[in-house]
Order: structure tokens, then sequence, then C-alpha cells
């Protein structure tokens, strides 16, 4: 591990990362609104972002220059659709993410590629260049995702998928059970909880169940469930 790797670990130890994304059609969908949301969390504490679509990622960069961003590319929304090839992440990596995210399930991949190929193609990239090498973070499904993706090279696991490929129930909340599986399996490798972290208290349940950071994306940044959680409730 290179000593910047370990400084962008470190940076995130014990912290929240806010994602900060607008869905299809929805009318936060510009990278000026989901800057300015990336830019009011890290206000507020958050030690990093994770943001979806190149015009985001680069403005996002460009706006909060240090702040630990994680990226994607959604293709769609199902089956493969999170950062789906090679190209797509590298094109993630190019607009800016210091951590490109990919899908990290055992499901066959678009372009035809393992995922160990897709990530020793990413990191292959840095070989000899100059600055920080692009880490790899394998959104995960499952227990047997993570151990496949820990074995692939990914530079880290998220649970990100958890509850969406049929493998795990859609927990109400983090799947606090499989973060805990993960890390007793994978001490080594960070765990990034992901997925469903509605309140302080979950958030704080998935540190303390063993991940090293903590992603919350909808409670934070999608106005529109938040509004209809509320509205459901009167
Ligand atoms: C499954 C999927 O497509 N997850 C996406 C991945 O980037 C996002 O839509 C989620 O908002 C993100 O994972 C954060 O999770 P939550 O919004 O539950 O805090």
């Amino acid at each position: 591990m290179t000593a910047s790797t370990t400084d962008l670990l470190d940076a995130l130890d014990g912290r929240l990362i806010v994602s900060c994304q607008a869905y299809p059609g929805e009318p936060m969908r510009h990278p000026e609104t989901m800057a300015q949301i990336a830019q009011a969390a890290v206000a507020g504490g958050a030690a990093g972002i994770r943001a979806q679509g190149l015009a985001d990622i680069a403005l996002i960069a460009e706006r909060l220059p240090g702040v630990p961003l994680i990226g994607l590319w959604k293709v769609g929304a199902e089956g493969v659709f999170i950062t789906p090839t090679l190209r797509h992440a590298r094109a993630v990596r190019d607009a800016g993410a210091a951590i490109v995210a990919i899908d990290g399930t055992r499901r066959p991949r678009p372009d035809g590629l393992t995922l160990a190929s897709t990530v020793a193609a990413l990191h292959a990239d840095d070989e000899g260049a100059p600055g920080d090498g692009t880490l790899v973070m394998a959104d995960c499904g499952s227990l047997e995702d993570a151990l496949a993706a820990a074995e692939a090279g990914a530079d880290l696991i998220g649970t990100t998928l958890a509850g969406y490929t049929g493998e795990r129930p859609r927990t109400d909340g983090p799947d606090l059970d499989l973060i805990a599986r993960i890390t007793e399996r994978l001490p080594g490798v960070p765990l990034i909880a992901e997925g469903r972290i509605h309140t302080p208290a979950q958030a704080a349940a998935a540190r303390d169940a063993g991940a090293l950071a903590v992603v919350v994306g909808t409670a934070i940044t999608h106005p529109t469930t938040i509004t209809g959680w509320f509205a459901v409730a009167l």
C-alpha cells in the first residue's frame, strides 16, 4: 500500500461519506446541484463524497479538492449497472474520482472481462505514472461477492448491493449481519458500509459492526424520498 493510499484510508477511518445522486428525470439531476449538496455535506462533517456520472464527478472534484471522492457511472438500473465495464471505470477515474466504484458481484460483466482483469487493468494504468494510484471499490451484494472481490484485488469492499442482487434480504436498514461477516472473514480489507443507512444510530451500528467508513445517500441527499417518509406518516 502506498503512503497516499494509507493517507486516504486514514482520512476515511471512522467517518461519514455522503452519496450525492439524483436519478434520471429528477429535478435535482444537475452537476451544479449535486456539487452544492456535496459542499454542504462536507460543511456538515462528511469526510468523503460518492458521486455518479462524469459531469458530477468532475465538478465535485474541482469544488472539493482533497476530499476523497468515490465515483461511479450507472448504466441503467438492472443487472450489472454500477460502472459495468473497464471503459466506464477508466472514464470515472479520468473525471477525477480517487476511488472508482464498480460492480463487485460475481455476475458476468457486459464487456466479458472478469472483475480481476478489470481491477488489474486499472491498477496497471497507474504503473509508472506520477501521483496517486486509483483505488477500486467493489460494490458487493453478499459475503461470497466480497470474498471473490478481495481475491480479485479490489482495494475496498462495499456492501452497496446487499439486498439488490437476490443473495441477501433487503433489510430494513443496513445489513449489519453482512458487514460483520465480511469484516470477520476479511480483516485486512477496508469495508465501506453502504445501503439503507437512514439514521445516525444505524450509521454508528454499521461502524461498530466493523466498517471502516459509512456511506449515507438517500437519508441525507434525496429529498423526494425523505419527504415521502414524512408524507406517509400523516
Ligand atoms: C443499489 C444502488 O443502486 N445503490 C446506489 C449506488 O451508488 C445508490 O442509488 C444509493 O443511493 C447509494 O448506494 C447509497 O445508499 P442509500 O441511498 O440507501 O443510503
